[in-house]
């Protein structure tokens, strides 16, 4: 159970480089130090050291970002009119608590591998500041790197090596001893169902299997904090699953995440916050079920027909808004122009919504009613859905030049 964690950063130049040293202790009692046993059987005398220790307590949020900026240059045709500078992410600012997990949810190319990024000291912000369990993320970067796993969109496997390889390579950067990197590396494994994979080369991994491997990696100093960019984007149904439930799992055992995702379900399901966030700015902040229940009414959906023409929801649409209970609504094309309504709670507005639709000639094919989920979240707080805001940000961003980037930071 992790209670407390405390890492301490040694003054000694030299030996920094080789022993950042970190630890979890319970809370309330005395934290001893051990001696660290170097490879070349060297023993450090580590009480005997100056160290700056850091001790992660409870009441210390896992991340507070404040007013954080980043911008980057486009690259761009002379005569073009478009500016100079993008804002990827704009004075975002939030607060995720230890022992939960906080979702970043935006559509394409909305800021949030940015933000993510700077959180892990892959980049620098332009302006702003951040703490990572009350340390300061700009001043103390070498310090926070060890608090946290991070598993960006990335992929950094060498196809020559086997999962297992990659997970001992990954023990030693981490500085663990033999004892502990054995028990660790069998216990991730495990954790990400990954035995039948794990000495295979990872060049035949599929992409679940190469995202778990990331998961198991990320989660090999068993680190109080993960920052996970879009976990589980792009996967099969048993890879998202089981990267679900070791999250969960994680989360129980006292651990902090913070993800990105631009699946409602995914953030419905796992986060206690979650941040919207559109073109770099925050647009709505909260518990995905006080941001829900704050739209009040109930939401339907009603097809006309299985497949029904533009021009015919439309005009069953028109007649549904002057009903007195119906207090906005617009078509989905994405679901077959289906028509998506506000109405006030109740169980008489089905009955009355499908009359008022049948007696004006109209068919029901299909209606449901529910409570606001998250995209109608997103739908009231931006005026599109995150489906429609998605292929706009897709279209927005060049892909290659990214990554080319990214790669030579
Ligand atoms: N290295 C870079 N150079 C130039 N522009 C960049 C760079 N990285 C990101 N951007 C731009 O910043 C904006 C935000 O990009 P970012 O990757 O953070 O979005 P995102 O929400 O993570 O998108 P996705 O869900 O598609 O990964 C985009 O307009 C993108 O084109």
């Amino acid at each position: 159970m992790m209670t407390s964690f405390i890492l301490a950063h040694f003054s000694h130049k030299r030996l920094h480089k080789i022993a950042s040293y970190n630890h979890f202790g319970v809370r309330g009692k005395p934290y001893k130090l051990p001696n660290l046993f170097l490879k070349t059987g060297k023993v450090l005398p580590l009480r005997k050291l100056s160290c700056q220790v850091f001790e992660i307590t409870r009441d210390k949020p896992a991340v507070k970002v404040d007013e954080l900026s980043k911008s980057f240059k486009i690259e761009k045709s002379r005569d073009s009119k478009q500016p100079s500078r993008v804002d990827s992410v704009k004075q975002v600012s939030f607060v995720a608590r230890q022992g939960e997990v906080f979702g970043l949810l935006g559509p394409n190319a909305s800021g949030k591998t940015t933000l993510l990024r700077c959180l892990a000291t892959l980049i620098a912000p332009d302006s702003g500041t951040f703490e990572i369990f009350g340390v300061n993320g700009i001043k103390h970067p070498d310090i926070i790197r060890h608090m946290f796993g991070y598993v960006g969109q990335e992929e950094g496997f060498d196809k020559v090596l086997t999962g297992r390889e990659h997970l001992k390579l990954f023990a030693d950067l981490y500085h663990l001893s033999r004892e502990e990197s054995c028990h660790n590396i069998e216990a991730v494994i495990q954790m990400l169902n990954l035995e039948e994979f794990i000495d295979r080369l990872t060049g035949t991994y599929s992409g679940g299997i190469k995202r778990r491997l990331d998961l198991a990696i990320a989660l090999l100093s068993r680190p109080p904090l993960l920052i996970l960019d879009e976990p589980s984007v792009g996967l099969d149904v048993a890879s998202r699953s089981i990267i679900w439930d070791v999250l969960k799992g994680y989360k129980e055992n006292g651990g902090s995440v913070v993800l990105t995702s631009h699946y409602l379900e995914e953030v419905d399901i796992l986060a206690d916050q979650v941040l919207i966030i559109e073109k770099g700015r925050v647009i709505a902040q909260g518990r995905p079920r006080d941001l829900k229940e704050s739209l009040g009414g109930d939401r339907v959906t009603i097809r006309i027909k299985e497949f029904t023409p533009f021009e015919e929801s439309k005009a069953a649409l028109d007649i549904l808004l002057k009903s007195e209970w119906v207090h906005g609504g617009n078509i989905n094309l994405s679901m077959g122009n289906a028509i998506e309504l506000v109405v006030s709670s109740g169980d008489m507005v089905a009955n009355g919504i499908q009359k008022v639709l049948r007696e004006r000639g109209f068919q029901v094919f299909s209606y449901t009613q529910s409570k606001p989920s998250l995209g109608d979240v997103y739908l009231a707080a931006t005026g599109r859905t995150l489906f429609e805001a998605d292929i706009v940000g897709r279209d927005s961003r060049d892909p290659k030049r990214i990554k080319k980037e990214r790669m030579t930071i």
